[in-house]
């Protein structure tokens, strides 16, 4: 590892954030893990805030609607508001809605928890699948029940703590027999921090790509980091400098290649996915390194 960039002095940690006047934060690996927040990281925020800087939290985790993220941080007494956050199932909505020129008339059919449906909702998009789906099929002939739906116009994978057979079969099934149904998904994160170690990330299991992307031949597009639309929709919202803009997180190639897109100054944290030894192996490099969120105050 390149130790000279691990932002560790206190005077140049001091210095980073004088020049940063807005902070991007991801989640996962950064804030917290799973419902454990991390250490130091209410102080740290608490700090930032208090030097006028401002804090938008993007994270690719699409379980979760907006709304749903701001009672998580109410509920670990973590100050944010609604305009703050930004997740990949909202991206994924925003897209759907305002880029993809979704027809009214077509339904998405959702892999994933019910934060994709509900930002869909709000978005004003049909959908259907999710939870719907949780009972898988039982017997093989069931299979037959699954048919092409031309009311289908798109078909969204995110995280799914439910994934089962008969989901996979929808949503290969309409893309399999439609061209000209979408192919999205909110993230593509192979791992997914929590409790100390990694485990398989929400789209990016072996399973679902082998799954769906290697029989169909087809590659979704994904609308999480480190793809721009959350970046659009936040540059649109607040006219960013992207200067004096800064993207702190533990992936090297969501996190850090989406501030790098779109010209940010980029800071990876060591407590989530990447070990010392990735960060050293890795062709995407972060402007700096510091231990943990926690050690960014003064
Ligand atoms: O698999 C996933 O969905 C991701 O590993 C994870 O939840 C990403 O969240 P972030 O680190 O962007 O907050
Ligand atoms: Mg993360």
């Amino acid at each position: 590892m390149t130790t000279d960039r691990e932002l560790k002095d206190a005077g140049e940690i001091e210095a980073f954030i004088d020049s940063i006047d807005t902070f991007l934060l991801d989640c996962d690996g950064v804030i917290w893990a799973g419902n454990t927040v991390f250490d130091g990281v209410p102080e740290a925020l608490n700090y930032l805030r208090s030097k006028g800087k401002r804090l938008l939290f993007v994270t690719n985790n699409s379980t979760k609607s907006r709304a749903s993220y701001l009672k998580k941080f109410q509920s670990l007494n973590l100050h944010a508001t609604l305009d703050e956050i930004f997740g990949s199932a909202y991206a994924a909505a925003y897209y759907i809605a305002h880029q993809l020129n979704f027809p009214p008339t077509k339904k998405v059919y959702v892999i994933g928890m019910s934060g994709i449906q509900d930002e869909l909702t709000s978005e004003g998009i049909s959908s259907v699948g999710g939870s719907e789906d949780d009972d898988n099929l039982s017997d093989m002939a069931d299979m037959a029940s699954i048919k092409p739906d031309p009311s289908i116009g798109a078909v969204l994978l995110g995280f799914d703590l439910n994934i089962n057979y008969k989901k996979l079969a929808k949503a290969f099934t309409y893309l399999h027999h439609d061209e000209g149904v979408h192919f999205l998904a909110t993230n593509s994160d192979l791992t997914f921090p929590a409790g100390g170690t990694v485990y398989p990330g929400g789209f990016g299991t072996g399973a679902l790509l082998a799954a769906l992307s290697a029989p169909l031949d087809r590659k979704p597009v994904v609308l999480g980091k480190p793809h721009q639309t959350m970046l659009d929709v936040i540059v649109n919202k607040y006219h960013l400098d992207p200067q004096r803009t800064c993207m702190i997180g533990d992936r090297l190639d969501t996190d850090i290649a989406f501030g790098q897109h779109g010209g940010l100054k980029t800071l990876l944290v060591m407590t989530g996915v990447t070990s010392p030894k990735k960060l050293q192996e890795s062709d995407i490099q972060p402007d700096r390194f510091i231990q943990g969120l926690a050690n960014l105050k003064a």
